[in-house]
């Protein structure tokens, strides 16, 4: 885990405490994101261009805590204050000696939620970043603490680093917490997804992997996680080799035994296609328009007599990341 707090400062309880003022509005998008790329286990993440939209309100106190979804777990997500961005924003708050006296949150949810395209990183992601426009410049954190405090709330960092700095994120961990480099995605690359409609938790996902590998398999991954980084900004022909796992994807089959197959039957025709990060959703790495088509006919050939819904689309690379606007 980290270590760096999400705001700098001693703790809030030796703070006296503060309650921001009602009318600040705050609005923050951040892109979905897919992990692991194949090989790249808790550390390789990819943005795309799918986003999710939150606006908030500081109110006065008594007003309350009030959440508005669409699209994306709307009917599902609480809409008071137990929802998670309000929980997190106010956590975030406290712990640099602040309070809220009510929020109004408004949510326009694109990323599908258990489906391995980082909803719940995105939502971390968001609500540091609001907790941060909220704050006065003196109490806000570095880009660094940022990203540590978002890769903490989420466990790993994997789907925040790219989620907040858009390309291709490569993410580890130091004693002083979760850090992260940006690169710049090849222009061909033409991320195609396939996304089933039954979702999968990644909780239940990381209960599939087994406590040791052999380190053989440690090895090749390894190998394919460097070459990876070849692949995805420098040269894309080696995708397909670049992408071969050993370290999660079988392990998790049983949960997911479609995508699997998918995964199989893509790569037997060529196509560099991998588990988007937990999964189920398929991520197919192509490179150029003609390819991109013909891993979407494949996809629909292949799921055509699934009892599952497919939703087949090409996800261009988003290179902006996490955009704010507004603050106290
Ligand atoms: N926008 C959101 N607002 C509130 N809660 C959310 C939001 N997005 C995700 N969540 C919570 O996170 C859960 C999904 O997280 P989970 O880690 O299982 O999958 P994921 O993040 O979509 O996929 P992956 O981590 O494999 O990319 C949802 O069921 C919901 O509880
Ligand atoms: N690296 C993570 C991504 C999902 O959060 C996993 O595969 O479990």
């Amino acid at each position: 885990m980290g270590t760096s707090p999400a705001v700098p400062g001693p703790p809030a309880e030796s703070r006296r405490r503060r309650t921001l003022p009602a009318g600040i509005e705050v609005t923050v998008s951040v892109p979905a994101t897919s992990a692991n790329l194949g090989p790249g286990f808790d550390t390789m993440g990819l943005a795309l261009e799918l986003r999710d939209e939150v606006t908030v309100r500081t109110l006065e106190a008594g007003e309350g805590f009030h959440a508005e979804v669409t699209g994306e777990g709307a009917g599902h997500l609480p809409t008071d204050g137990r929802h998670l961005i309000i929980t997190t924003v106010r956590a975030q708050l406290a712990r640099a000696g602040w309070d809220l006296g009510g929020l109004q949150l408004t949510a326009h949810n694109r990323i599908p939620h258990g489906r391995g395209l980082g909803s719940s990183a995105t939502a971390h992601a968001t609500a540091v970043l609001i907790a941060q426009a909220l704050l006065p410049l003196e109490d806000r954190s570095t880009e660094e603490q940022v990203l540590d405090a978002a890769s903490e709330l989420e466990g790993h960092p994997d789907n925040v680093a790219p989620a907040l700095s858009g390309g291709l994120a490569l993410s580890w961990q130091d004693p002083a917490g979760y850090r992260s480099v940006r690169l710049e995605p090849h222009a061909q690359l033409v991320p195609v997804v396939a996304v089933p409609s039954e979702p999968l938790s990644t909780e239940t996902a990381r209960g599939l992997l087994p406590a040791q590998v052999p380190h053989a398999d440690a090895a090749a991954n390894a190998g394919r996680a460097a070459l990876l980084v070849h692949g995805l900004t420098t040269d894309p022909s080696v995708l397909l080799a670049a992408t071969e796992d050993r370290l999660h994807q079988e392990h998790r089959a049983p949960a997911m035994p479609e995508s699997l197959a998918l995964v199989h039957s893509l790569r037997a025709e060529g196509l560099a296609a991998v588990v988007s990060g937990a999964g189920p959703t398929v991520l197919v790495l192509t490179s150029g328009a003609e390819q991109a088509e013909r891993a979407e006919r494949h996809i629909r050939e292949a799921t055509a007599s699934s009892e599952q819904q497919w939703r087949v689309s090409v996800l261009p690379v988003d290179r902006t990341g996490a955009k704010v606007k507004g603050h106290r």
